[in-house]
């Protein structure tokens, strides 16, 4: 199998050499969030979000149950309608109203707390129905494509089975695969190891630092703190709808600023999950 088959750059084309860069600004972030403001009825759950994820790149969202780290991500995804602000992916507002969504979504990623898988489906179809229905990938090059990320995962013998068959680990990682089976541009992963037992959050956690290292641009909302600090290149603590602290993982669990994000990772401490 390919050491790498997932493009950096998100495309399906064959990788060129790089571009090489002349210095001036900083390359154009993946995804930017630009003043986001989103409201339920008279509840703000976001206000004033501004956010830029580099390409092949990790930023962990951290914060409190309600403080609106999904709902950041379905705003991403445009599941949800933002009140105000726009959500920039590779440039492009995707939040203007002359977006394709379909088209957006295509290039986007998401993996939920439950797998979601389609579970009269066998595990090589779930992973292989977008490609082939969506990206009109023929079907044996997404077979063969499906059969090495399984065969990464030590899946391979899994192909043929039906999604009950499988543990909730096993199941988490093969909708892992599936999101990543269509190359998107950017991954979402909201909360993805909270419905396992303990002893099979780590294999998934495993897919998602291989993925990072094939460099895979990633939002993560978690309340997996120490995974958060060692895979995470960027971590932003939400508190009630807005990022209060951001940084370095060595910055935001290392030395907080804040007096809330001091509390937050205080409680997380004497619980023993940092
Ligand atoms: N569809 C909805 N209608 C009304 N309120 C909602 C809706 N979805 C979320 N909320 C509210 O928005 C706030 C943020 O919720 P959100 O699920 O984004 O938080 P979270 O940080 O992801 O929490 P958790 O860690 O528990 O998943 C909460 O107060 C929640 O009750």
């Amino acid at each position: 199998m390919s050491a790498d088959p997932l493009p950096k750059d998100g495309s399906r084309l064959e990788p060129g050499p790089e571009p090489v860069r002349a210095p001036g600004p900083a390359a154009e972030p993946v995804l930017r969030l630009s003043a986001v403001r989103k409201t339920y009825g008279s509840s703000v759950v976001l206000a004033d979000i501004g956010l830029d994820v580099p390409a092949h790149t990790v930023t962990a969202l951290i914060g409190a149950s309600g403080s609106g780290k999904s709902t950041l991500l379905r705003c991403v995804n445009l599941l949800e309608e933002i009140d105000d602000g726009a959500v920039f992916l590779d440039g492009a507002e995707i939040t203007d109203p002359r977006t394709d969504q379909d088209a957006v979504r295509r290039r986007i990623g998401v993996v939920f707390q439950a797998y979601n898988l389609f579970p009269h489906m066998t595990v090589l179809d779930n992973i292989t129905l977008a490609p082939r229905r969506v990206h009109r990938v023929p079907r044996a090059v997404a077979e063969g494509e499906a059969r090495e990320l399984l065969a990464r995962l030590g899946l391979a013998d899994r192909a043929g089975e039906y999604p009950d068959r499988l543990s909730g680990g096993q199941q988490q990682r093969v909708a892992l695969l599936r999101a990543v089976a269509t190359k998107p541009r950017l991954l979402l992963l909201d909360e993805i190891t909270a419905a396992l037992d303990p002893e099979l959050v780590g294999e998934v956690l495993a897919v998602v630092r291989d993925l990072k290292e094939q460099g895979m641009t990633m939002v993560i909302a978690t309340h997996e703190m120490a995974f958060a600090r060692e895979v995470a290149d960027q971590v932003c603590f939400l508190d009630a709808g807005v990022i209060l602290e951001r940084g370095t993982p060595a910055e935001v669990f290392g030395a907080p600023r804040e007096p809330r994000t001091q509390e937050f990772l205080r409680r997380i401490t004497e619980a023993g999950r940092l």
